[in-house]
């Protein structure tokens, strides 16, 4: 008679009301899809994430580095607890671990229900293929990345001029700058003030905090997913969506089926963003380094902020030091073994960010601002996965960091900050491992008194004023058209260059009359003509 196959070692009773208390309840509350303000703040009072990496340390010592059977919301689950093992299961996706996990596909599909994260076969490698087409995965700096950066440091300059001589950053402020930002950039310039779109996707979001408990609203979908529709209708050629628009889209994929995935993505990237720039406020030598960086490298051009490593570094530290994804969770699509056990198909696999980025025991800048580690490779080697791995990771990657990096580059390069709350932030102490980004508050000054221009003045944008103004009817043309209209001069260029290459580009008639108003002289780069143009227009 042949003997049981072995099976992995199982979390006890107690370990199990462990995980519960720890891992899951702080989930929970914190919302795993939209972070909720009260829960954020009790989960930062609580340092709960300390307690959820604690308890995985226990696991490991009492049960060896295998990983751990347990039980997640009634099922069966695994907990990874080594590095190789992470990498076993993210290079194994989507066969035979697959990222359309049940509790992804419970929460997700309330407002992308054919997101590639939880879709599967051909239909998976289908929409894989077209977000990185879309996304640009592999490269540094997307093919459209001329207009996202244009558009980042104009909504920079709107929020320094919004903030005045000493305004406090607060969540409140930030935040709804970076997602103008965000609409413009996944939908275009016309998106920019469309709050609604975003609130929309905001409450669906929030039906996916409750997984499948919370039926789906369909009548929301709809509003939201008509919205949507008509943004990527227009398909802006400056944006994501322009990139697909009508049978553009590789493989017959819908791209109203896979923009809700940007939009919601992006949310991670203002909180990332701003937690990243609570780190330089509270680390005044690391900011010295970082704007000694930005002296180094021009950050008004893209291959200029592609070269800001360290700032780079930063953020990728934010989302080292606090996650935003909680848990990678994939589930087995056939048995697996595991040093020598048999784990059935149909498993839960869950990788606890918090614990293999802030682990004391393996990592010796566990609890530090240690920015280096993602410049020398020991990122790479110690399996840090804040953007998961393998064929499944985060398609939107390179763009995060490009978009992340612009927008703190162009920060800096107006506001000196410094870190007001949580005041536990700071150099000397351990750094906290939860970090309620809505609570964070700097004081910040302008780097030299307005209206003194500095070494890269961004230029101002008129259309914007008067969006703000409440009106959409322009004479002059946008910030955004003229570079467009410039896209791709050769630098130093005079007017008529500039004038004859923007005929080229089929630019409309009133760039081509503000580009023959500005002065003949010779122009270095796309910003000191934005600037002559807006003078010679009258722009503030
Ligand atoms: C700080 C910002 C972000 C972080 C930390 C992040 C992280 C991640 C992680 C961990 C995954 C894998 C999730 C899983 O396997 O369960 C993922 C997937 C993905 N991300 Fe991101 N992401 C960010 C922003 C974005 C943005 C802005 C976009 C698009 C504009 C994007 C596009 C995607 C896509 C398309 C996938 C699915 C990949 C697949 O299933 O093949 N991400 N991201």
């Amino acid at each position: 008679m042949s003997s049981p196959l072995p099976s992995l070692p199982r979390a006890s009773v107690s370990e199990q009301a462990r995980i519960t208390a720890t891992l899951l309840t702080p989930t929970l509350v914190r919302g795993v899809i939209v972070r909720r303000p009260g829960g954020m703040a009790a989960v930062g009072a609580l340092d709960a994430d300390r307690h959820a990496v604690e308890t995985m340390r226990r696991l490991r010592a009492a049960h060896g580095p295998g990983p751990v059977r347990t039980n997640l919301f009634g099922r069966r689950a695994v907990l990874l607890l080594e590095p190789d093992q992470v990498r076993r299961v993210l290079e194994g996706t989507p066969e035979p671990f697959t990222s359309a996990n049940a509790e992804k596909q419970g929460a997700l599909s309330h407002f992308q229900p054919h997101g590639v994260l939880i879709s599967e076969g051909q239909e998976r490698q289908r929409r894989r293929e077209f977000n990185e087409t879309a996304l640009d995965t592999p490269h540094r700096v997307h093919a459209l990345a001329d207009s996202f950066l244009a558009v980042i440091r104009e909504e920079v300059e709107i929020l320094d001029r919004a903030l005045g001589p000493d305004g406090e950053l607060t969540w409140s402020r930030f935040a709804p700058s970076f997602w103008n930002a965000v609409r413009r950039i996944v939908l275009g310039d016309a998106a920019r003030d469309d709050q609604r779109l975003t609130d929309l996707l905001y409450r669906l979001r929030s039906d996916s905090n409750w997984f499948y408990l919370r039926p789906r609203r369909d009548r929301l979908r709809a509003g939201f997913g008509e919205r949507l529709r008509a943004h990527l209708d227009r398909a802006d050629p400056d944006s994501l969506a322009g990139a697909f628009a009508g049978d553009r889209a590789p493989g017959g994929v819908d791209p109203a089926g896979q923009a809700p995935h940007w939009l919601f993505a992006f949310d991670a990237a203002v909180i990332a963003a701003f937690r990243a720039l609570a780190l330089i406020a509270s680390h005044p030598e690391q900011a010295e380094v970082l704007r000694a960086e930005l002296d180094e490298h021009n950050p008004a051009a893209p291959e200029g902020t592609a070269r800001l490593e360290r700032l780079r570094a930063t953020v990728l530290e934010s989302v080292r030091l606090w996650p935003t994804t909680l848990a990678i969770l994939r589930d087995s699509t056939e048995a697996t073994e595991w040093d020598g056990a048999v784990v059935p198909a149909g498993t839960a696999f869950v990788i606890l960010s918090a614990f293999f980025h802030r682990d004391p025991e393996r990592l010796p800048y566990a609890d530090l601002f240690a920015p280096e580690v993602w410049l020398d490779g020991t990122a790479e080697e110690d399996g840090l996965v804040p953007f998961s791995g393998g064929p499944a990771d985060c398609a939107g990657r390179n763009l995060v960091l490009f978009t992340t990096t612009a927008l703190l580059a162009a920060l800096l390069e107006r506001r000196d900050l410094r870190l007001v709350e949580p005041a536990a932030l700071r150099p000397d102490r351990p750094l906290p491992y939860s970090l309620n980004h809505f609570a964070l508050r700097m004081a910040t000054r302008p780097v030299r008194p307005h209206g003194v221009p500095g070494n890269r003045p961004s230029p101002p944008r008129r259309r914007t004023d008067s969006v703000q103004e409440g009106t959409t009817t322009m004479a002059n043309p946008t910030f955004i058209e003229v570079q467009k209209a410039l896209s791709g001069v050769d630098y130093p260029a005079n007017r008529d260059d500039l004038v004859n290459h923007a005929r080229g580009r089929g630019a409309e008639d009133r760039v081509l009359e503000a580009l023959r108003g500005v002065a003949d002289r010779s122009y270095s780069g796309p910003d000191e003509v934005s600037k002559a143009v807006s003078e010679t227009t009258g722009g503030r």
